[in-house]
């Protein structure tokens, strides 16, 4: 079995994750282009785990500009089997009120200038989306915060919107109105990309505004967020650090096939395949490509 290698995307608000131990700072070339910044490779308590900061220091990338293709491919050359996004996000139901923690367990995308496949024409796969997010993974989140007294929500439905205005009222009622849990700006190719690298994928979407549907708050800015983000970060590293302590330390087969995504999504025959894409392909798809 494969080692276990944890990988934390820090989202709004968490540029950094203390409590790594024996930290190098890594530039990972990705053939996709540029990652967000570089990789911070290091451990807690003896796992292997590796942080990036998904808009980079100092908030510098929209999350439209960010390269979710180079982040994924840069931690999947970096071995991360397991991978968390600590995410900021709006709320659309009273009880998730600022604070929450909501181990969102469905996706859906309303974004529309992000590249989301590593896959393309001269090597097109088709990778199931079904199940977005790795129920191992939420389940040892949901074990870690309940050792540390952190309340979460087990499951719940992220919509992703493009950004980076937030929504309008109309929207925001309707998505109100379809059920949806939360929203943010960012998770959604993560989710996608990860399952093409064939990484174990999960979101710990935290509450800090109502966006701008409930009656009895206005309209969220971006200085109401930072006020709630302060608190929920602190939360988030201490979660990491439980999580980090009893995570296994061998990577678990993921029960929905996460980890073997390919195994059954491949359609281009060998003769048809580009051999520029499948060079690009090394790192995320070498396991299938290469036989
Ligand atoms: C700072 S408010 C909007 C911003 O916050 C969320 O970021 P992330 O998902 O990286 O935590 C949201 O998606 C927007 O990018
Ligand atoms: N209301 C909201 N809409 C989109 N992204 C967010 N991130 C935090 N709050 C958000």
């Amino acid at each position: 079995m494969a080692k276990a290698v944890l990988g934390i995307i820090g989202g709004s608000g968490i540029y950094d994750l203390p409590g790594l131990e024996n930290v190098t700072e890594k530039r990972i070339e990705s053939p996709w282009g540029d990652p967000s910044g570089p990789l911070r490779i290091g451990e807690i308590a003896g796992l292997p785990v590796v942080f990036l900061s998904r808009h980079d220091a100092g908030h510098r990338l929209s999350p439209s500009d960010i390269n979710y293709r180079a982040n994924i491919d840069v931690m999947k050359r970096a071995g991360v089997t397991d991978l968390i996004s600590l995410s900021a996000c709006g709320s659309f139901k009273e009880e998730l009120a600022p604070g929450t923690f909501v181990l969102v367990d469905q996706f859906v995308d309303r974004t529309h200038k992000r590249e989301s496949s590593f896959f393309g024409t001269g090597c097109v796969a088709h990778v199931s989306m079904a199940h977005p997010v790795s129920p191992r993974l939420r389940i040892h989140i949901a074990e870690a915060a309940r050792a540390e007294d952190i309340a979460v929500v087990r499951d719940g439905t992220y919509v992703c919107m493009e950004g980076p205005q937030f929504s309008s009222y109309a929207e925001s009622m309707t998505y109100k109105q379809l059920g949806y849990s939360v929203i943010g700006m960012t998770n959604l190719p993560e989710a996608k990309l990860a399952r093409e690298a064939e990484i174990c994928y999960a979101t710990v979407a935290m509450v800090t505004d109502y966006d701008c549907w409930h009656p009895d708050h206005d309209a969220v800015t971006v200085q109401d967020i930072v006020k709630v983000l302060t608190e929920n970060a602190e939360k988030a590293k201490r979660l990491v650090g439980r999580l980090a302590r009893d995570f296994p330390r061998e990577h678990e087969p993921c029960p929905i096939g996460s980890d073997r995504a390919l195994d059954s999504a491949l359609i281009t025959a060998p003769a048809a395949r580009d051999p520029a894409l499948l060079a690009k392909l090394d790192a995320v798809a070498g396991r299938v490509l290469r036989g």
